[in-house]
């Protein structure tokens, strides 16, 4: 189980931030700003049990990406805590880590490499024993579709190829929390169900999935839990059904756009994808 509880970070403005902060005439004040500092992420809070998958939700810039960089160790948090069964990943972040599988949109291949040996060097990182890890990766490839391109170097994958690897990777040493950043972020439909898929199967396991997406119709069908952030801080938590409720409709996009505000009709100032 992870727990979230009054996660905040702050940045400190460099010189350069700060002088052009200066210039800049502001129409509106941000509530994240201040003189010194922009408070990207304030007050965020959630849980998510082992079996359930958790969708984060927000506007660009919202502080999504921050946030699940300080789940995963990344980023160290100015204040709150992250407590994984028990543990304080910001007391233990070494031992912690071992725990947590962090797809970003940085996570990346040897590009040299076909999948099959990426993979394989991730999983000796953590210490997996041989022939364990070769069934571990048949078993990984099997639920991504991965065989049919296990031996083309990284180099060669297409996109939606190099993000299943890039999951596969993520996910070979069987962390009890898997945090997912956009996996589906510029993916073919059949790339993306594939991923989407994937998660599903996590459901009922003994894993928390926490994953971010603009997609709500990948929330509509995987995720049992929605929290949604706006401006750094959370503005709802709940499960999924309750999500659909509030915005008296039957999806999830009136909902969305209930609690972070914009034009239904226009799609509102956030980039958000209603269902397919
Ligand atoms: N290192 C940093 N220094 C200063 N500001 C930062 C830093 N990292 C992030 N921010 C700011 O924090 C805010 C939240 O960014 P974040 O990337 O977490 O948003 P997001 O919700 O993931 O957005 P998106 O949906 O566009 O990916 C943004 O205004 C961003 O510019």
């Amino acid at each position: 189980m992870i727990e979230v509880k009054d996660l905040a970070k702050s940045f400190r403005y460099d010189k350069v931030a700060l002088k052009e902060k200066k210039k800049r005439v502001q129409s509106s004040v941000d509530p994240r700003e201040d003189d010194f500092h922009f408070h990207a992420v304030r007050n965020v809070h959630f849980r998510c049990e082992p079996g359930k998958v958790l969708g984060l939700l927000g506007p660009n810039g919202a502080g999504k990406t921050t946030t699940l960089r300080m789940l995963s160790t990344a980023l160290s948090p100015s204040s709150g805590s992250i407590i994984i069964d028990n543990t304080d990943v910001v007391d233990e972040p070494l031992v912690m880590r071992r725990q947590i599988g962090f797809l970003s949109g940085k996570t990346s291949l040897y590009r040299r490499l076909t999948v099959r040996e990426n993979v394989r060097y991730f999983g000796r990182l953590h210490g997996i024993e041989k022939a364990k890890l070769e069934e571990e990766i048949d078993r990984v490839f099997s639920l991504l579709d991965i065989h049919s391109f296990e031996n083309k170097r990284a180099e060669d994958l297409s996109t939606g190829m190099a993000q299943r690897a890039n999951i596969a990777r993520t996910v070979i040493h069987s962390p009890k929390v898997l945090v997912l950043d956009e996996p589906t972020t510029g993916l073919d439909v059949i790339s993306a169900k594939t991923i989407v898929d994937f998660i599903d199967s996590y459901r009922g396991s003994d894993v928390s999935v926490i994953f971010s997406t603009h997609h709500l119709h990948e929330v509509e069908s995987v995720c049992d839990q929605v929290t949604l952030i706006d401006k750094g801080q959370t503005c709802f938590v709940g499960t999924t059904d309750e999500f659909r409720a509030l915005g008296g409709s039957d999806d999830l996009y009136s909902s969305f756009l209930t609690l972070v505000g914009g034009d239904a009709s226009s799609g509102g100032h956030s980039k958000v994808e209603k269902g397919q």
